[in-house]
């Protein structure tokens, strides 16, 4: 109680405001001086994105909206994993009312992100697979920490990228460079990120990639915010429109892939894989 004090104090300080109250996942912040908000996943211990955690996101980016942001920062508390993509206990042996609200809730998530008028940066404080990465392709600017790693690599966990996770990818980095390291399931490290144009920015810590943002941010200050807003909604209403127009078909695809058999042994081994790595 003592050491919130304290922080909201140095926070209110420094003209740093905290919204989201009730968030317990995330935290949203607002920096009263330049309106940019600060968006972190704080979902120990490495932020995968189960229904609780995509529930928060997607609230989050609506109230940053109602705030009049200027900008959003999407990163994390935990430097070290960004976030390790969609929870697999949410696919694994799913109880079908629970798994069709994730899904949906991931869809609104990314339509919401992918169409925020403010400008998005995400500073990438950690590896970032499979839906990491799509959080991170659907902001407009990604600066990465050095020595981690992101990439689409559903294929190796024996599942499939969404056409909308592909579509986010291609926006990005092309049809040629997706199409290898999608059917690859390639993680790229930070280093291959920059030079296949996955990432903009390289820095050497969380704070410098912070900076790093804002001042990518602060680029938009004299260009007339409804222009900007408008220019990015054309730009990315193709991609959107095709989710947004198929939400039913796509959560019916998703269960049915999902559900199969093969795809639940895949998922099963990997769970434990993972398990196996963590104990050792
Ligand atoms: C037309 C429509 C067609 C639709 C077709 C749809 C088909 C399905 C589409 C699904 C798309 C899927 C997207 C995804 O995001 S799948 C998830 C992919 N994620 C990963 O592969 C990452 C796995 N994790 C890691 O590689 C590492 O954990 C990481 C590098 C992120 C961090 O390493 P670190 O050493 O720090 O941590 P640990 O590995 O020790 O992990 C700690 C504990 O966390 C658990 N864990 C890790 N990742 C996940 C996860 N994604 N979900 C759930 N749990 C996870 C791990 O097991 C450890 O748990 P324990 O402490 O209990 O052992």
């Amino acid at each position: 109680m003592a050491l919130l004090c304290f922080q909201s104090l140095r926070m209110l300080r420094s003209g740093i405001r905290c919204m989201s109250q009730n968030a317990q996942l995330v935290s949203l912040t607002v920096n009263d001086k330049t309106g940019v908000a600060t968006l972190s996943l704080q979902r120990p211990p490495v932020n995968s994105l189960n229904l609780e955690l995509l529930t928060e996101i997607s609230s989050a980016l609506t109230e940053a909206t109602d705030n009049n942001s200027r900008g959003l920062i999407l990163t994390s508390t935990n430097d070290g994993v960004f976030s390790a993509g969609l929870d697999i206990l949410e696919m694994y042996k799913p109880n079908l009312d629970r798994v069709k609200e994730f899904w949906t809730k991931l869809q609104e998530t990314w339509i919401k992100l992918y169409q925020t008028a403010y400008p998005t940066v995400a500073v990438i404080n950690g590896h970032s697979p499979a839906g990491g990465c799509l959080l991170a392709l659907s902001c407009e600017h990604r600066i990465m920490v050095k020595n981690f790693t992101i990439g689409l690599n559903e294929t190796r966990l024996g599942i499939v990228a969404p056409p909308w996770f592909i579509a986010s990818m291609v926006n990005v980095i092309g049809q040629r460079q997706s199409e290898r390291a999608l059917t690859l399931g390639h993680m790229f490290t930070t280093e291959e990120a920059k030079n296949v144009g996955l990432i903009d920015e390289i820095v050497q810590n969380k704070a410098e990639g912070t900076t790093q943002a804002e001042a990518f941010i602060q680029k938009f200050a004299k260009i007339p915010f409804q222009a900007r807003s408008l220019t990015k909604t054309w730009l990315r209403n193709k991609t959107v429109e095709s989710l947004v127009k198929n939400r039913e078909d796509d959560l019916n695809m998703f269960l049915q892939v999902v559900t199969q058999p093969n795809a639940q042994e895949s998922l099963g081994h990997y769970i434990q894989s993972l398990k196996n790595k963590a104990t050792k």
